[in-house]
């Protein structure tokens, strides 16, 4: 049995949406990222996808399974920094950043730091652009609660932080990667060789059947057809040389932002 990290927003929905519910070999626990990151690191699951920061901090123990992951080059639609004032003006001000993210919190942090040069103030809290602006004067959203209050056009500024990074960079961003500890290799490979091969059709079924994700993205959040190809059609879910350059690209910057403490090496399992 391989105990798996369930995410439940629309960004991760070509990778589960067919997977098998009951399969003798997979069991599932449902969280948001943190959730995940947390829940891995400490043994309560085996194998997730979690944020890609998560694997920066745990590379030593972790693998990172090939060809799955969650990434764009340039906007991503879903990882929103909603702020008062002009990114450039936040020097001193409040950022807000939910409570759910490593990878996007970290992401903010570098771009504001490091391309923006201005050095806020930092709270953690729950999404909710409301409560969040009560007390900051940008906040960072992910996910469908980004997509949720993005669509109710708040009266402020919205930053792309795919896209930013991209501006900046050139390069691609990497914001979930499949990892697992590197332990069970040895202890239950067999397993880990299945798991991994029904994650692979379940993304390969789900790429091929996308008008039936955009249904359920409306039905589960609203907004038109349109709206969710247009989403979907910014994400790549494989984890090819080029954006594998742009996920080492981040995590060094991580490292050289002292956000990480020591430089990652990314190792993948099956090795191709
Ligand atoms: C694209 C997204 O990426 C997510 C962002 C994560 C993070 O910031 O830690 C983790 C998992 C990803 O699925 C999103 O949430 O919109």
């Amino acid at each position: 049995m391989i105990r798996i990290g369930h995410n439940p927003n629309t960004n991760m929905l070509p990778m589960f949406y067919f997977l098998p519910r009951e399969h003798p070999l997979l069991e599932s626990v449902t969280a948001e990222p943190t959730g995940h990151n947390a829940m891995l690191a400490d043994g309560r699951i085996d194998m997730a996808p979690i944020s890609a920061f998560s694997y920066g901090e745990h590379w030593r123990d972790y693998a990172i399974l090939p060809n799955l992951s969650v990434s764009t080059r340039g906007r991503v639609g879903s990882i929103l920094l909603f702020s008062k004032v002009p990114l450039t003006d936040l020097n001193g001000l409040t950022v807000a950043l939910t409570d759910t993210s490593a990878t996007s919190v970290n992401l903010t942090k570098i771009l504001l730091h490091h391309y923006y040069g201005v050095a806020p103030r930092y709270l953690t809290m729950p999404s909710d652009l409301q409560r969040m602006f009560t007390k900051a004067d940008a906040a960072l959203l992910i996910a469908d609660a980004a997509i949720q209050a993005a669509l109710q056009h708040p009266d402020c500024y919205i930053y792309d932080l795919g896209e930013e990074w991209f501006q900046h960079t050139g390069c691609s961003m990497t914001y979930a990667v499949w990892a697992f500890p590197k332990q069970l290799i040895t202890e239950r490979e067999e397993e880990l060789k299945i798991v991994y091969r029904l994650l692979l059709e379940a993304k390969s079924k789900a790429l091929a059947n996308m008008d039936e994700l955009l249904q359920t993205c409306q039905t589960m959040l609203g907004g038109s057809l349109d709206f969710w190809r247009d989403y979907f059609n910014q994400f790549k879910y494989d984890l090819d040389s080029t954006l594998r350059s742009g996920l080492k690209k981040y995590l060094d910057l991580c490292f050289e932002q002292k956000l990480l403490s020591n430089r990652p090496i990314l190792e993948y399992w099956p090795k191709e």
